[in-house]
């Protein structure tokens, strides 16, 4: 469902990334691995067409997301796809239970109170959805990061280092709760990282090269 070819993208003359292709099938799990600056943020955001490519394309489900103009394609990113980035993005000002429901009005869908319940519930922090986000340990918010990438029940998530910071325990956590909802809503799964632990969870894997 997710299939990039020859994707480019240049920050300046001189920094320039060509990277392989990839394909993510439905409801499959991709690691892509790579060292510090191999590019894997930058892939990131050119899956979710948060940056957009010098050349080459990105399909999901059979739409070309580079013939996108920007409304359709933050339309289709808030439709199809849950991100978790390297590093949270809340708004610090509401709760974590607004911060969830905040997905569901990016997406333009009705607000999903039960759902974010029982999201929290599931990952572990029930009791801290009236807290602020940064009154969250790490750990804590990373699983909050995981439920606001679900709430809508995107076909893609697309996680961005999910246990850098993490320990042993946290990081085989956090690992098996992307794998646990991916499998649970259906969606497709691709995570970059350097993190050389994560290399027996996945089967299907991907290297970047300097
Ligand atoms: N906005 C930018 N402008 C110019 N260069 C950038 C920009 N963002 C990233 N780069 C450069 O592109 C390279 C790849 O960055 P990127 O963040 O994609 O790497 P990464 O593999 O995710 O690294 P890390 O594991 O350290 O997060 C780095 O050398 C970085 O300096």
């Amino acid at each position: 469902m997710l299939t990039t070819h020859n994707l480019t993208f240049s920050y300046s003359p001189t920094k320039h990334f060509q990277f392989p292709d990839i394909a993510c099938a439905n409801r499959e799990a991709l690691l892509i691995l790579g060292q510090s600056g191999t590019g894997k943020t930058t892939l990131l955001h050119l899956l979710a067409l948060l940056l957009t490519p010098t050349a080459g394309s990105v399909t999901i489900n059979e739409t070309d997301l580079t013939t996108l103009n920007a409304a359709q394609t933050a339309a289709f990113r808030a439709a199809n796809m849950g991100i978790v980035y390297q590093k949270p993005h809340f708004v610090s000002s509401l709760s974590v239970m607004d911060n969830l429901l905040l997905a569901n009005y990016l997406a333009n869908k009705t607000e999903a109170r039960d759902r974010a319940r029982q999201l929290a519930s599931q990952l572990g922090f029930a009791d801290q959805l009236g807290k602020r986000p940064n009154q969250m340990s790490q750990g804590e918010q990373q699983r909050v990061s995981i439920a606001r990438a679900v709430m809508n029940q995107p076909a893609l998530i697309l996680a961005d280092e999910p246990t850098s910071s993490l320990d042993d325990e946290n990081a085989t956590r956090v690992i098996g709760l992307l794998r646990q909802q991916s499998e649970q809503i259906g969606a497709s799964l691709v995570v970059v990282t350097h993190d050389q632990r994560l290399k027996d969870a996945f089967q299907n894997r991907v290297s970047l090269e300097k």
